[in-house]
């Protein structure tokens, strides 16, 4: 009976130990109110079934315990924030099991503690799947300052040297912005040309989102796909193509980003934030609902419309919580940096807003 306690004190510590690190991820990774909450109830259901077994840690032996001095490399390996959550997670059902397993030759004294232990197995499988997906649909798209490059706004350089300069001022991601109506690429040219980009952009560790056209962006192998209110819905886009692309949603109030993320977007559009001539906008919503969006923080949101690397209006965005921690929140621009002779500078400046 003492092996078999030894064996349950043990895996009790890696269910606790698992779940500490998931809720960390719904928590910081992720500002998931609802998932937090839901492991953290786990947490505590787990504190009050084991504790119906007395003594357990009497049993408790780490020095005279062989398994800890033996370990696989891939113990060690853990290439992002994500997989950490994901090794976490099959670490749970490993540990919630072996304590069920053991749980049921401790006769009596066990079988409430084995039941408890099964219920909760199954609210971690459930648990563990949300969490990846969140974490696949929404863990890359925190950037700070995206680009949405137009070939016909560029009207000092060529696209390329557009991209390449504002690459090296800093931008983290490009959306590339074609529109037919508007003189845009369309058909065999625009996979083409979304190549090439993907080929710059990965090459420097920059994200690429085609505006409008998932299929475009799945040729192209770019990293995800923008959409508005008018196109393709998000949810659609989930069920055709899972976790596999990251989908952003533009939006305008917090309701639209509510559905946004029920639907499984990545990220949000959050604008127009001032006046522009890039796009007909009636409505300015501005920087207050920027600061809205921040304290929702259920995804990483790019502000859009109009941003330029004034004084006046980077201290309005840092004034809604652009650049905080924990805000999540980012921009997106196209014209001032477009349709600028000094692209990489005017992205440097933007990027600015980021460095204290
Ligand atoms: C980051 C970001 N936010 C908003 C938009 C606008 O998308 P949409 O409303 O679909 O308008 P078009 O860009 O398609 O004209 C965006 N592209 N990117
Ligand atoms: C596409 C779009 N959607 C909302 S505002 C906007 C235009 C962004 O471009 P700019 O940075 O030139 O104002
Ligand atoms: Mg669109």
């Amino acid at each position: 009976m003492m092996q078999v306690k030894r064996i349950i004190d043990a895996n009790a510590n890696r269910v606790r130990e698992a779940l500490r690190v998931m809720e960390e991820a719904a928590r910081f990774l992720l500002n998931n109110k609802d998932l937090c909450s839901q492991i953290k109830s786990m947490r505590h259901d787990f504190a009050a079934a084991i504790s119906q077994i007395p003594n357990l840690e009497s049993q408790r032996d780490t020095t005279g315990d062989v398994g800890t001095s033996v370990c696989t490399a891939r113990e060690y390996e853990r290439s992002n924030t994500k997989d950490v959550a994901i090794a976490a997670g099959k670490r749970l059902s490993e540990a919630l099991r072996a304590i069920e397993e053991y749980g049921k030759v401790l006769g009596p004294v066990g079988v409430d503690l084995v039941r408890a232990v099964e219920q909760l197995r199954y609210r971690g499988y459930t648990v563990e799947q949300s969490l990846n997906i969140a974490l696949s649909y929404s863990c890359d798209a925190d950037w700070q300052l995206c680009l949405l490059l137009t070939r016909v706004m560029c009207e000092h350089h060529t696209w390329e040297v557009v991209l390449k300069e504002a690459i090296k001022g800093g931008v983290d991601c490009v959306q590339i912005r074609e529109k037919e109506a508007e003189g845009g690429l369309s058909g065999r040219a625009l996979v083409m040309y979304c190549k090439e980009v993907v080929k710059i952009c990965h090459a420097a560790d920059v994200a690429v989102i085609v505006n409008d056209r998932a299929d475009v962006a799945m040729m192209c192998g770019a990293d995800g796909v923008h959409v508005g209110q008018q196109d393709v819905g998000c949810d659609e886009l989930r069920n055709l193509f899972g976790g596999q692309m990251l989908v952003g949603v533009s939006t305008s109030c917090i309701a639209e980003a509510e559905l946004a993320w029920e639907m499984g977007a990545s990220y949000c559009g959050v604008g127009p934030m001032f006046a522009t001539t890039t796009k007909d906008k009636k409505v300015i919503v501005g920087p207050k609902y920027l600061n809205e969006y921040g304290l929702w923080g259920k995804l990483p949101g790019l502000a859009i419309g109009g941003i330029e690397p004034s004084e006046e209006k980077l201290e309005a965005l840092r004034g809604a919580g652009m650049g905080e921690e924990g805000m999540r929140l980012g921009m997106a621009v196209s014209g001032v940096i477009c349709r600028s002779e000094k692209p990489g500078e005017v992205a440097a400046d933007l990027k600015s807003l980021f460095n204290g």
